[in-house]
C-alpha cells in the first residue's frame, strides 16, 4: 500500500491516521508541535520533520488544521507543502475553511502540476476514531477516485461536490445549522429548569420525538452536569460561524439565528471557554452557569 503523509496532529488528524495505521496503511505524520506525533509513532507511523519533507516522501498527502490561517501556512510558508507538490503528488485538506482559502491552496498547487481535493469532515472525535466520518469532498475527481480507499477507511460516506469550494460551503453550512441548534438546545435544557422541570426529563421528551438527534442524546446530560471534555473546539465552532456568516454575506442571505449563535460563541470564546467543547456555549445561556442542574 503506498504511503500517505499526514499534517495536523490535533483531536481529528491524531484519531484519523491512527485509523489508518490500524487499517495497514503507512503513515508519514508531520505537527507543528513535533512532540505530538510522539504517540502515532507508537502505532507505527513515521514522521517527517516539515511538512515539505512529508509530501516530498508521499505520493499523496492529507492536512486536518485548525483554521484558514493554520492551513494557508502548512503550503504557503518556508518548508510548507508547496514546496515539493509537482506533477504526480496530490494534498487533501480536510480542514474546515472557507472556499476562498481552498481555491487559493488549490491554485498555488496545481499550477506546479500537483492534484489538489479538499475533503472537509462531518462528525467528531468519536466518528473519527471509528472510522465514521462523513467526507464532503470537492476538487480533483482522479485524486478523489485514487484516494477512495482511504476515505472508505476514515468515513462512513463520501460525497464528491464538484468543483473546489463545494466541500468547503457544504461544510459551513452544516456546521451553522449545528452551531444555531446547539444555542436553541441550551436555551431549551436552562428553560426548563428555571421553570421547574426536571432537565433530563426533557432530554428523554426530545430523543423521542421529530427533533431527536445524536447531538442532543450524546452532549445533552454532560452539559447538564457542566461538563464539556473538548471533542469538537468551542473556538473551532465559532470559526465555523464565521465564516458561515461571511458566506451568508456574500450571497445576500439574511442570516438572523446564525449571527446570535455567533455571538453566543463569541461571548463563550471571552470566558475562556474557546479550548472546552462547543457545547460549553451552555455557560452563557442566562445564569446557566449557576442553574440548580
Ligand atoms: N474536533 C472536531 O470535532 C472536528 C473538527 N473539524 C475541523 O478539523 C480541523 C481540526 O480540528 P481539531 O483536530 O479538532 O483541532 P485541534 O485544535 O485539536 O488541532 C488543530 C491542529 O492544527 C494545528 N495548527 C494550528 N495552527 C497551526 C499553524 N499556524 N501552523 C501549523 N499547524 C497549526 C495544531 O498544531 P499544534 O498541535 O502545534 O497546535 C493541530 O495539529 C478544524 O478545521 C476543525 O474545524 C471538523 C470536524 C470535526
Ligand atoms: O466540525 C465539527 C463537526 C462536529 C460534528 O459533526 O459532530
Amino acid at each position: 500500500m503506498e504511503e500517505i503523509g499526514f499534517l495536523g496532529m490535533g483531536i481529528m488528524g491524531k484519531a484519523m491516521a491512527i485509523n489508518l495505521l490500524r487499517h495497514g496503511f503507512k503513515v508519514t505524520v508531520w505537527n507543528r508541535t513535533l512532540s505530538r506525533c510522539d504517540e502515532l509513532v507508537q502505532h507505527g507511523a513515521s514522521v517527517g520533520e516539515t511538512p515539505a519533507a512529508v509530501v516530498k516522501k508521499c505520493k499523496y498527502t492529507i492536512a486536518m488544521l485548525s483554521d484558514p490561517a493554520a492551513a494557508l501556512s502548512v503550503v504557503f510558508d518556508k518548508d510548507g507543502a508547496l514546496e515539493q507538490l509537482c506533477g504526480g503528488k496530490g494534498y487533501i485538506d480536510m480542514s474546515t475553511v472557507d472556499a476562498d482559502t481552498s481555491s487559493k491552496i488549490s491554485e498555488a498547487i496545481t499550477s506546479k502540476g500537483g492534484s489538489f481535493l479538499e475533503g472537509p469532515v462531518s462528525g467528531s472525535k468519536k466518528p473519527a476514531e471509528d472510522g465514521q466520518l462523513v467526507i464532503l469532498a470537492a476538487g480533483d475527481k482522479a485524486l478523489y477516485d485514487h484516494v477512495l480507499p482511504a476515505f472508505d477507511v476514515l468515513g462512513k460516506k463520501s460525497f464528491f461536490l464538484g468543483q473546489v469550494g463545494n466541500g468547503a460551503k457544504m461544510k459551513l453550512v452544516v456546521n451553522m445549522v449545528m452551531g444555531s441548534m446547539m444555542n436553541a438546545f441550551s436555551e431549551g435544557i436552562v428553560l426548563a429548569d428555571k421553570s421547574g422541570l426536571d432537565p433530563h426529563t426533557l432530554l428523554d421528551v426530545l430523543d423521542l420525538g421529530a427533533i431527536a438527534n445524536p447531538m442532543f442524546k450524546m452532549k445533552g446530560p454532560a452539559m447538564i452536569k457542566h461538563s464539556y471534555p473538548p471533542a469538537f473546539p468551542l473556538k473551532h465552532q465559532q470559526k465555523d460561524m464565521r465564516l458561515a456568516l461571511a458566506l451568508g454575506d456574500e450571497n445576500a442571505v439574511p442570516m438572523p439565528v446564525a449571527a446570535a449563535a455567533n455571538e453566543a460563541f463569541k461571548k463563550a470564546r471571552s470566558l475562556g471557554l474557546g479550548d472546552h467543547d462547543f457545547s460549553a456555549v451552555f455557560e452563557t445561556v442566562g445564569k446557566g452557569a449557576q442553574s440548580s442542574t
